[in-house]
């Protein structure tokens, strides 16, 4: 009896032990999918419609937050039914992620705790400031700037030597309970205590040898708090967001990620730190000696990193995350490229030690495809937005698992399609690309000559009064455009509209005394997307909507193929424009690096050459106005800066291009033609060498907010040609007065010679009123005919 005993159980336990080996076996093998963040302006825009209707005062904060959680659940649902492993959750907002940061930390500067707010209008102060006469109520918002080389802005808290932390909302932990309570487990998002403090704004009134990042000792202590409490409520990973590693300064940051990530680690969930936004170079030499769980990789940047970043980590106990799927475009993956890319990983490290995720938070990104109606059948089959590229993300790690499925074949076929198309390419664009040569790349004469012709040519006095392009958009006219948009006005009313509009701003110039006048830009619905609707390549979506700020959302235009331009697209407004006047009308185009650095750029076809296609159409342009009688031409760079790449030794190679195809774009044209350039929205000290090399006749430049910093680069680099600094802030409704006015083309006159300077505001009055526009415009015409006497 006993033996037949002891085989039965010695052979149930044998199969038991196979059995289990098999699932942990088969469980432990298996690539994993994440995605690291997602949009946050919900289905039918229903988090930016609730928001502004609690600005506005028609709903409450409860409404509101019934609608985030909404939202919140909508989004953990559709990551999860995409089949996506880690789900993340925490990095929702109402206005910005970093801000939230701040605010549930509790560092909230004493301007804002003054106004005795509620918890929720104290936060939104701090995003965008408040302004109630009645109550008593006026402070401003904190700085923005933008998130890395996104089009998206974050909100820069103060912070100073005395700033303390303290756990005010923890936000992180009550979102994975939210989670966890729809039966959604969620893998929670913060920022890593270092990009954390290297993002915020040190205070004005701070020491001078004073940098946030000198609070880290402070801040450990609440990011411990926060990850343990995570761990306690059952998380069993946290995603830290250091995208500070893709910037070169990370690369000195060595012993603080040691204290941080040794500190966190042992009270903390399993860590993933991500590095979106570019590679992260030498730091891989300190980040693989940190207790870490898993390092992330921006591969749709960078995926020339992965092999040494593999030969890094592979014998060490650090898992990796490959950012694969792109979170910055909108093209759909080549998801056999990424399988192949992936298995190298798994080749060196395994399968259980890789997790396949999107390259950044899809917060840059639209939610979806499904909702474009306008856009074919063929344009659909090339697009993958967040939805999308969340089944991308789980399709690509069920292929590495062995299982391809019906989205992964579709995919392959689409791919392939794809790739035909562009074979398909536009001959004579390419040939004309190619034959581009020096000599197009310059005007026909050195400035000072040119100078002379254009002073015969345009008659302009000492400090030229001119404006930056657009005057106030008003309701009409958006009206206008709308019905037109509609079929409720036909092409030749919706002309007659608009040539309305433009014989008003000439005869505001003419009243108001500018010497050198613009048309306004009535017709115009946005800067970009106007001439890319008369260019080819370009597509347009009906909601794709992206944040750049709060809850300003845009739609980016797509470049989809080589662009051209079949006709003119500016010169019948600008010469109906001069043929009312007798002072010169400056013609206004966009330029190609704005015009490309605004859109979604197509991913077959470098962007040097994106931007001489379209710098190319432009040179058409400013050809065919000057042709028309316009006697200078303005060609609009505002997106310059931000299109430069993050580290420092990948910049020249972009100003090269970008230099050059200014220049391809306005260098078509006599000497006697004035052009002219403007940028704004940055701090263009570091690449003033390259504003200079576009050789434009005349520059204007925000200068009003950053005032003192540009007056040191001008300083320190001087000028050349015609500049024009802003001397008024046009992003505010305040009226400056004409002493100010005055004072500023002073202080502007001891750095920059009298006779090359031109008075203008800092940016477009498209966003203006005409009343206050007509007051300052007034009170700038009266400040430039005293410069003329006191600068005689
Ligand atoms: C963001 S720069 C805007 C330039 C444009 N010409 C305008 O006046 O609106
Ligand atoms: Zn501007």
């Amino acid at each position: 009896m006993r033996r037949p005993f002891s085989l039965f159980f010695f052979t149930f336990f044998l199969l038991l032990s196979i059995f289990i080996y098999n699932i942990n076996h088969h469980k432990s093998k298996m690539v994993k999918s994440a995605v690291l963040g997602y949009p946050r302006i919900g289905v039918g825009r229903a988090t930016k419609k609730a928001i502004e209707s609690y600005w506005a005062g028609n709903s409450t904060a409860e409404e509101l937050e019934s609608v985030a959680k909404a939202v919140r659940k909508e989004r953990w649902e559709s990551i999860k039914n995409a089949g996506v492993d880690f789900i993340p959750s925490g990095e929702f907002t109402l206005y910005d992620h970093l801000l939230d940061h701040s605010y549930n930390f509790g560092v909230i500067p004493q301007r804002y705790v003054e106004q005795k707010l509620s918890g929720l209008d104290t936060y939104f102060a701090m995003g965008r400031g408040k302004q109630d006469r009645a109550k008593g109520i006026d402070v401003v918002a904190s700085e923005m700037g933008k998130f890395f080389d996104s089009n998206y802005h974050i909100v820069k808290v103060d912070h100073s030597p005395d700033t303390e932390f303290k756990l005010l909302n923890n936000q992180w932990l009550n979102e994975y309970k939210e989670a966890k309570a729809l039966g959604i487990e969620t893998r929670p998002v913060l920022f890593g205590p270092i990009t954390y403090l290297s993002l915020v704004r040190k205070a004005r009134d701070a020491p001078a040898d004073f940098e946030p990042i000198q609070l880290l000792d402070k801040l450990i202590p609440v990011y411990k708090e926060v990850l343990a409490s995570l761990k306690e409520a059952g998380a069993e990973y946290v995603q830290l967001d250091e995208p500070i590693l893709s910037l070169d300064k990370a690369e000195s940051f060595g012993a603080e990620f040691k204290k941080v990530y040794e500190a966190l680690a042992p009270v903390a969930p399993k860590i993933t730190i991500t590095s979106a936004y570019g590679r992260v170079g030498k730091s891989i030499d300190y980040l693989k000696e940190l207790p870490i769980h898993a390092l992330h990789l921006d591969l749709d940047r960078e995926p020339k990193q992965l092999d040494s970043v593999l030969e890094a980590i592979k014998d060490t106990k650090i898992d990796i995350e490959l950012g694969l799927i792109s979170g910055r475009n909108i093209w759909k993956n080549d998801l056999n490229a990424s399988k192949a890319l992936a298995q190298k990983a798994i080749d060196v490290l395994g399968a259980d030690r890789v997790v396949v995720s999107t390259s950044s938070s899809l917060l840059h990104t639209p939610i979806s495809i499904k909702v474009e109606k306008k856009l074919t059948e063929q344009q659909l089959s090339w697009l993958s937005f967040a939805e999308e590229k969340c089944e991308e993300v789980a399709a690509l790690a069920h292929a590495l698992n062995g299982q391809e499925t019906a989205l992964f074949e579709q995919n392959t076929k689409d791919i392939a399609a794809r790739r035909e198309f562009e074979r398909t390419s536009d001959s004579a664009v390419r040939d004309r690309v190619a034959g581009i040569t020096e000599e197009m790349l310059s005007r026909k004469a050195p400035f000072p000559e040119r100078r002379a012709a254009q002073k015969k040519h345009l008659n302009l006095p000492k400090f030229p009064t001119t404006t930056i392009g657009s005057f106030p958009q008003t309701k009409e006219i958006r009206q206008a455009r709308a019905k037109f948009g509609k079929g409720e006005l036909t092409a030749e009313q919706y002309e007659k509209a608009m040539e309305a509009e433009i014989q008003h701003a000439v005869d505001f110039q003419e009243k108001t005394g500018l010497d050198l006048f613009v048309h306004g830009e009535p017709e115009r619905n946005d800067m970009v997307q106007y001439f890319g609707e008369q260019l080819t390549g370009f597509i347009f979506t009906q909601l794709g909507w992206v944040q750049s700020y709060g809850s300003r959302y845009v739609r980016p235009p797509i470049v989809v193929s080589d662009v051209s331009r079949p006709a003119p697209m500016t010169v019948r407004w600008s010469a109906y424009a001069q043929s009312l006047t007798k002072k010169p009308m400056k013609g206004m185009l966009t330029g190609p690096v704005t015009i490309l650095n605004w859109s979604f750029p197509r991913a077959d076809v470098s962007k040097e050459v994106q931007s001489k296609q379209l710098a190319l159409a432009l040179r058409d342009e400013v050809v065919d106005l000057a042709n028309a009688g316009i006697k200078a031409i303005q060609v609009d760079e505002p997106a310059i800066r931000e299109g430069l790449p993050l580290r420092k030794s990948d910049w020249d190679s972009y100003l090269k291009w970008a230099v050059d195809s200014f220049r391809l774009s306005t260098s078509g044209v006599e000497n006697d033609i004035q052009v002219h350039s403007h940028f704004c929205y940055s701090d263009f000290g570091d690449i003033f060498p390259s504003i200079q090399a576009l050789d434009a006749d005349v520059i204007s430049i925000e200068a009003s907010k950053a005032d003192l910093k540009l007056l040191d680069v001008f300083k320190s680099y001087g000028y050349s040609n015609e500049i024009g600094p802003g001397v008024y802030d046009i992003h505010s409704p305040r009226v400056p007065s004409e002493q100010e006015i005055k004072d500023r083309i002073a202080a502007m006159a001891k750095v920059l010679p009298a006779d090359l300077m031109v008075v203008n505001p800092d940016c477009g009055l498209k966003t203006r009123g005409w009343k206050e526009t007509e007051e300052s415009l007034t009170n700038l015409v009266a400040a430039a005919r005293w410069a003329r006497e006191q600068y005689a």
